[in-house]
């Protein structure tokens, strides 16, 4: 039985019109330009009318160029020393203080700026950060360029900003624009129009404060990992009450589909390393992950396994232009380059048409992404079209019910019939889906060859659960305690969303609130409060699955859930949350059943400088560069080696 309820079409204001535009935008310079030049040209014109006035009226000449060039500074200067003294007399008002400041020694904390930028490309994940918090606190106010930008790695703060004052924080249209061409608008992205839909309406979540003042993105290098997913944050009760029944219960299809491209994925292993190659286990996830989210998204994978793996860069082969204009992986790759170059949006704030003078980088890739999505699309509108023409659709009211087996576009166009939606939609969900967990896979995996023990352990709690052989069920993973508290430990020390994005906070630890001023960006860092000794113990930057399972998770994680979130957690939790915990152990039981052993191949894999083994905390123990763009990923790929296992093993 199914329910049909039809956004209204008309209640969406322009939004078909506008996705039909999003394929033929005007270049992005051009839309800056016209953006900017009557800005540029009030303020021009004010000072040359303030000029004449003073010339008129008072018979006093100014000079003009320096009048000029000091005008704008100077008007700049006035506007944030006014901003300071406001929040500072507001927070006394209030009873609080403002969070500290870093400490710079260069105006606008250009410093801190290139330290930043530097570590973003060359240091280690959030050492910059991880630096400042020992120095400044574990909330401090990370101005760069006289923006302010609070920064927390305290649970008591994250749970205000996901929880307890979820309404007061907006994403604001900076990141919207920035990620238009990625994720689309409509109703997922707009904080203002209304759609109808169940009685829901599509903004009534979060509206943006009535004083926006635009942010300047200049501190995005460190920052825009998480701006992806924070658009998907941005989605609105509309689009959470079309997706939600689509992962509220656990779907035997899904497993079917883990299963074929588990199976794909490690008999391609096998082969390339019995060729004598080792494997770039981040490749292969990607391409798992990629082929099944395709498929369960779709009903139609777009067959990246069956591109093949690929070779080291020492081998002739991983140059074979057969191989790599194979059209799952021009697919594959298009869809990783329009996530970087959204991204990379990020670093540039509001400006970044200007790095995109002539064309739109994101929707030149994501052109090559439609070509594989719309023809499935059209079919499966056209599919409901002649069940309705034959007045074969069952109408019902209340929840809907997802069939076993039905695709996620099948369910979503019993919404809507926009395409523009329903594509935006399983995009949004295959770009929060696939690169997440193929980065926990890739960890894990990573800490699988860095400790044998943890291996071992694993392996005999799988072989004792499933055997040698068998599928893996739902019931056999809720059983598995060991491999849940390995894959938790994974996150914890490699969460795949690193960071996420005012009023007053309460005092922690014995200290005054905190005055937030509104419009005030504020960041959390899930990485570094996940490897905070305070909250984990003091040795929190070990790899330790046992901390989920004995006395330690009493101590720590029990009393004060908020210390471990990387799915997020109040109204933005993430969807798919048990979908993903479900695609990792199905190809890491998949993967154990058949190999026995992990090492990385050294010769191959991108190691970290010398000098890291000196660093501080975890930084000393890592063996491959581990970087960030939209999710955490290994520079360079994980080469590994794996060992199959004897097949005597029994059952
Ligand atoms: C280990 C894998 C995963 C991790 C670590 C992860 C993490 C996250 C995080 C941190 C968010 C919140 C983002 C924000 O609010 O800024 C999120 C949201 C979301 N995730 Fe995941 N995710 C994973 C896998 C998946 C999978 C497999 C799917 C779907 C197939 C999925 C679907 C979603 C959706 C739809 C949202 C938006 C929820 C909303 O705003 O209502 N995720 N995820």
């Amino acid at each position: 039985m199914q329910l049909l309820c039809y956004v209204d079409q008309a209640s969406i204001p322009g939004h078909s019109i506008m996705g039909q535009q999003r394929n033929m935008q005007p270049p992005p310079g051009l839309v800056a330009l016209v953006h900017i030049l009557p800005r540029l040209a009030f303020a021009s014109v004010t000072i040359y009318a303030g000029l004449r006035a003073c010339d008129i009226f008072f018979g006093c000449l100014v000079p003009k160029m320096p009048t000029y060039v000091l005008s704008l500074p100077l008007a700049f200067a006035a506007r944030v020393v006014y901003s300071q003294i406001r929040d500072r007399r507001q927070a006394t008002l209030l009873g609080a203080v403002l969070p500290p400041s870093m400490n710079s020694k260069w105006p606008g904390a250009l410093d801190k700026l290139s330290a930043l930028v530097w570590n973003y490309s060359n240091g280690y994940l959030g050492e910059f950060m991880h630096a400042e918090c020992e120095e400044v606190g574990q909330t401090f106010n990370a101005r760069l360029l006289y923006e302010d930008r609070i920064f927390t790695t305290e649970p008591e703060y994250i749970k205000a900003i996901l929880a307890t004052q979820f309404n007061s924080f907006v994403k604001g249209p900076i990141f919207r624009n920035q990620f238009h061409s990625l994720l689309g608008t409509g109703v997922f992205n707009s904080d203002g129009a209304r759609s109808q839909i169940n009685g829901l309406t599509s903004s009534e979540v979060r509206l943006t404060h009535p004083t926006h003042r635009p942010h300047m993105e200049v501190g995005g290098l460190l920052f825009f990992s998480f701006s992806c997913l924070l658009i998907l944050g941005q989605t609105s009760r509309f689009h959470r009450s079309m997706t939600r029944p689509f992962f509220s219960r656990v779907r035997i299809s899904d497993f079917d589909i883990f299963e074929k491209h588990a199976e794909d994925t490690i008999n391609q292993m096998k082969i390339r390393l019995r060729d004598g190659y080792p494997v770039d286990f981040q490749d292969a996830a990607s391409r798992f992950t990629l082929d099944s989210a395709t498929e369960f998204l779709f009903g139609r994978d777009v067959g990246s396994l069956s591109a093949g793996l690929v070779y080291p860069p020492s081998s002739p082969l991983s140059k074979d232009p057969s191989i790599l204009n194979h059209p799952a992986n021009r697919f594959a790759q298009a869809f990783s380059e329009s996530q970087v170059a959204a991204a990379r949006r990020a670093n540039y704030g509001s400006a970044w048409r200007f790095t995109e003078p002539w064309q739109d980088q994101v929707l030149k890739s994501m052109k090559i992404c439609s070509e594989f999505i719309d023809p499935i699309l059209s079919d499966t509108l056209a599919k409901k079209h002649e069940l309705k023409k034959h007045d074969l659709l069952e109408v019902e009211h209340g929840e809907r019910e997802v069939k076993d087996g039905e695709t996620l576009l099948e369910h979503l166009v019993n919404y809507t019939e926009d395409r523009i939606i329903i594509k935006d939609e399983a995009l949004n969900i295959m770009i929060a889906g696939r690169d997440t967990t193929a980065a926990t896979l890739t960890f894990a995996t990573y800490m699988l060859s860095q400790h044998p023990d943890v291996l071992a352990r694993l392996r005999e709690e799988i072989l004792t659960k499933v055997g040698n052989s068998r599928k893996p069920t739902h019931d056999d993973m809720k059983d598995m305690k060991y491999l849940r508290a390995f894959i938790n430990e994974t996150l914890r020390l490699y969460p795949a969303v690193l960071t996420t994005e005012a009023q007053v906070w309460p005092a922690v630890n014995g200290g005054k609130p905190f005055y937030i001023p509104p419009n005030t960006m504020a960041i959390y860092s899930v990485l570094l409060m996940h490897r905070r000794k305070d909250l984990w113990g003091p040795d929190a930057d070990h790899f330790d699955p046992d901390r989920f399972l004995d006395e330690r998770l009493h101590k720590y994680l029990i009393p004060n859930p908020f210390i471990f979130l990387p799915f997020n957690a109040g109204p933005r939790i993430c969807l798919g949350q048990q979908f993903a915990y479900h695609e990792v152990s199905y190809l890491l039981i998949r993967l154990l059943q058949s190999f026995d052993a992990v090492s990385l191949d050294t010769a191959t894999q991108h190691l970290p400088p010398a000098d890291w083994a000196e660093g501080k905390g975890r930084k000393a123990l890592e063996k491959v560069l581990a970087r960030s763009h939209l999710t955490i990923y290994v520079e360079g790929g994980l080469w590994v080696r794996m060992k199959e296992a004897s097949p005597v093993e029994s059952d």
